[in-house]
């Protein structure tokens, strides 16, 4: 798999706590990918590591072949959880900055995007609505023509139509131009239509990653009379488990039919499916730096 990103037990430290630690993953180049995870399990602190606004306490951290924050700088796009902008710049401002700090900016790509946007060149950022200032700050990754562009809830505080026409936005500078995308979200129906491979990260630690179209294949909420999870087929992976006293129902992942009749077996929402994961414990003790699953199979 050719990776834009990957880290090996990553960790850093805000003096005596540990805002992200022995965190290891892979991310694949050419592909927009969701990384979901509750409050605090560290995707901004990643996200910060990876474009080299925060430098690493333990283990490393390579962006595009390269330890991050190094000579890569140019080809990595950013957008911040607060969608920053100068308050006081105008947008032309904002435009020629761009074109100042990035060697392969793009002039063409910067001005159609903010006269289709309908901006005023004049008007000064901190007069935008948050929904203008996302779109700006979205013009202004896409335009230096990134290699990666990283987005870090760049949604958050959009109404739903402003979010769907950011993510509109987002799709139509994937497609034309060859860009991957790590974009960091709580909102899986948004994760769901803007991207097409998932990570899950809970406690620092990737609890599942893969293409989406494959875990919605794989996985299935299957019910039936109480039974010991232990008594599964070894190809069916229980994700999560809950039991009444006659009846157990269970997350499963398995890559092979599920053929035993007691059960009723049902596909899974990716919502279901990132929430499965979240319960899970983030198995501090498997601590050989694979994502929990790979270790599984
Ligand atoms: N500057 C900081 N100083 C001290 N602790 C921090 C700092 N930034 C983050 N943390 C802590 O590090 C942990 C991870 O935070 P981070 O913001 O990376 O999580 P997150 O997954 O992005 O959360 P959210 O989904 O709420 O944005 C949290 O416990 C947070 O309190």
């Amino acid at each position: 798999m050719n990776t834009v990103l990957q880290a090996q037990g990553l960790g850093k430290k805000y003096g005596r706590r540990w805002a992200l630690s022995d965190c290891t993953l892979d991310v694949p180049a050419g592909r927009v990918v969701g990384l979901v995870g509750p409050n605090g399990a560290g995707k901004s602190t990643l996200l910060h590591l990876a474009v080299g606004m925060l430098t690493p306490t333990s283990g490393s951290i390579t962006v595009l072949g390269e330890p991050a924050g190094t000579s890569q700088r140019a080809k990595v796009g950013f957008v911040a959880q607060d969608t920053p902008t100068y308050s006081r710049m105008s947008v032309a401002d904002h435009l020629r900055l761009g074109a100042r700090l990035n060697p392969d900016w793009d002039e063409s790509i910067a001005t159609k995007r903010i006269e289709r946007l309908g901006l005023d060149l004049k008007q000064r950022a901190g007069r935008l609505s948050g929904g203008q200032r996302a779109q700006l700050a979205l013009t202004l990754g896409i335009s230096k023509r990134p290699e990666l562009l990283v987005l870090d809830e760049p949604v958050a505080a959009l109404d739903p139509l402003a979010r769907r026409e950011f993510l509109q936005d987002l799709m139509e500078a994937v497609a034309e131009q060859e860009l991957s995308v790590v974009l960091s979200s709580h909102l899986v129906s948004d994760v769901e239509r803007s991207c097409d491979f998932l990570i899950v990260l809970v406690d620092s630690r990737v609890q599942v990653s893969g293409e989406i179209e494959t875990l919605l294949a794989t996985h299935y909420r299957i019910s039936g009379p109480r039974r010991d999870e232990k008594s599964l087929p070894s190809a069916q992976h229980v994700i999560s488990a809950s039991h009444t006293d006659r009846q157990s129902t269970l997350v499963i992942r398995t890559e092979q039919p599920i053929l035993d009749p007691a059960w009723t077996v049902s596909r899974l929402s990716l919502e279901d499916l990132v929430l499965a994961y979240m319960g899970r414990p983030s198995a501090p003790e498997q601590n050989n730096h694979r994502p929990v699953l790979e270790v599984q199979r």
